[in-house]
């Protein structure tokens, strides 16, 4: 098992039992003391939008590691040589023993160095990038679970009996860093297995059985919500958890003093009202996991996540930050909560999964999307098909048009009732259905699998709207496509668009990136009517 050295503590007495929440608090810190965590983040606080802080891990590593030497040496001689009783009757093997332990201590650093050096180069070769200082090393393999972490052998059987082979990058530098009780900020590109990041060190470390709520996992939707209740039971088979979905009822009427659960999954709104209800106490919470982080911060949901992080108020709580788009801003607030938390890249930050093949098509008006969507029905229709529209009314209008269209198409939006939208990821699901109409609702976290297309009927209202949308498409490997089209209005937001489709290494028109920067983040403009004739009244 591996086992964080306490050098922090070595050579003095201290009250373990009085001091026990402060030890929990810094015993994921090995090397260093806060006032100099504090000064690497100031001297790095410019820096932190950059991709490669790799050195900075070595760089800062190195430098703590000669102070450490220093102190050690100092010690060393303070503590072997101050004994008279070994100074008088055995100097020259109090001489062996010093240079002995100067050796060691020399070697012992040298292999530490030595090992920085290789995680180094294992992250860069699978995209990893860190901020934060002693990171743990990334996973090699799912073995490494059990050798370094002592994971038990039934979730390592799951993992296998649900065909992973392999951690995904993200998995193999976040799992870790929560394993040895460290807080962090993840992002990794949509469909590169973050849910089960999160996932496995929850299940490794909290005991089943034990009363009150010990994990607790956020996420904006009640449909990622339910999608990420059922993975966590397929990971955790075998093992006696009670992991529990909240439920609009249980939210209502559940007296969770009475409910065994020590996994909550739950949107924001739902956990909020059965705390203020006094029905659920979160002051025993060890895991904190708000996916989809950066909507999770968005004005609507950041009250109760404010009051949520509030009510977790065990002092050793880790908690953990999970997106494919994490701005800095977000970052920022959330850094003011949490404690020397890392920061985790996989890829490029906020960019869109490199395995989806993304277009961009000029419709003129919506007589002229409705005409596009039709056309590319008929030339190449390669179902499951995944139609975002801006809002409720749209959906509607759009399924209302394609309802007898020879496509099975469904619609879901937040005005049909939890049943019918249930009904209708199921069947998309299940194959029965092979378009699906949908809001933003469904554009984040959502795991449907093989989605071949994915078209944005209407222009996302944003970067990050337009990379979680079409991350519908081409997850866990497999490949995709997306296709967006506009119409004169959209043009002057085209450009944000464009961006995030050159970085992920797709090609975009000259005139398109020239267009000039908007100010103007958000894109919800008042569209006609779906299928309406374009205005000609100006002509
Ligand atoms: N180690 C692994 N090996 C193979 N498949 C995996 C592995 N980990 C996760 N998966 C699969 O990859 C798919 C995508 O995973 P997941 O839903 O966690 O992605 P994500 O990164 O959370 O995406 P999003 O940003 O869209 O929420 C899932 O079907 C999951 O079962």
């Amino acid at each position: 098992m591996e086992k964080t050295p306490s050098l922090l503590f070595a050579g003095t007495h201290f009250d373990r039992k009085r001091f026990a929440k402060d030890i929990a608090r810094f015993k994921a810190l090995p090397f260093h003391s806060p006032p100099l965590l504090l000064l690497f983040r100031q001297a790095n606080e410019e820096q932190e939008d950059r991709y490669e802080p790799e050195y900075k891990e070595s760089q800062l590593t190195e430098m703590v590691g000669s102070k450490k030497e220093k102190k050690r040496k100092r010690n060393d001689s303070e503590v072997v040589e101050g004994f008279n009783v070994f100074k008088s009757s055995k100097s020259l093997k109090t001489r062996d023993i010093t240079t002995t332990m100067k050796d060691d201590s020399v070697l012992h650093r040298k292999e530490i160095e030595k090992q920085i050096e290789r995680d180094s180069l294992f992250r860069k070769k699978h995209g990893i990038h860190i901020l934060g200082y002693a990171v743990p090393s990334p996973l090699q393999n799912f073995d490494e679970l059990k050798s370094r972490f002592g994971c038990k052998s039934h979730l390592l059987r799951n993992f296998l009996e649900l065909k992973f082979k392999e951690p995904t990058p993200i998995q193999r530098q976040a799992i870790p860093i929560l394993l040895s009780g460290r807080e962090c900020f993840a992002c990794a590109p949509t469909g590169s297995g973050k849910t089960l990041a999160f996932l496995i060190p929850m299940l490794m470390r909290i005991k089943p059985g034990r009363k009150g709520v010990k994990g607790l996992i956020i996420c904006p939707t009640r449909e990622l919500a339910a999608q990420t209740t059922r993975e966590c039971k397929k990971v955790a088979k075998g093992k006696k958890f009670h992991i529990k979905l909240m439920t609009k009822e249980l939210s209502r009427c559940g007296d969770f003093q009475k409910i065994p659960c020590e996994i909550l999954v739950s949107t924001p709104l739902r956990v909020d009202f059965a705390v203020r209800k006094r029905k659920l106490d979160l002051s025993r919470v060890e895991y904190l996991v708000l996916d989809e982080s950066d909507k999770l911060f968005e004005l609507g949901f950041v009250e109760q996540i404010d009051s949520v992080v509030k009510a977790c108020s065990n002092p050793s709580i880790i908690r953990s930050l999970f997106s494919a788009t994490l701005p800095d801003s977000v970052e920022e607030l959330a850094r003011t909560i949490m404690h020397d938390a890392v920061r985790v890249i996989v890829g490029r930050k906020n960019s869109a999964s490199a395995l989806v093949k993304q277009k961009l098509l000029f419709a003129g008006s919506e007589k002229g999307k409705l005409l596009a969507l039709r056309l590319s029905f008929a030339e190449s229709f390669n179902p499951p098909v995944l139609v975002f529209v801006q809002s409720k009314e749209r959906a509607k209008e759009l399924y209302k048009e394609l309802a007898f269209d020879d496509i099975k198409a469904d619609v879901i939006h937040a005005d049909l009732t939890q049943e019918q939208r249930d009904d209708a990821v199921d069947n998309f699901r299940a194959g029965k259905t092979w378009v699906l109409i949908a809001t933003d609702i469904i554009a984040r976290g959502m795991d449907f699998k093989g989605i071949n297309c994915v078209i944005n009927y209407d222009f996302p209202e944003s970067a990050a709207a337009y990379i979680h949308r079409i991350g519908r498409s081409g997850r866990a490997g497999r490949s995709g496509e997306a296709v967006t089209l506009f119409t004169e209005e959209d043009k002057p937001f085209l450009r944000n668009i464009a961006n995030v489709m050159k970085d992920s290494g797709c090609e975009v028109p000259a005139w398109i990136l020239a267009l000039p920067k908007l100010k103007r983040k958000k894109h919800r403009p008042k569209r006609d009517s779906v299928g309406a004739e374009p205005d000609d009244t100006e002509e």
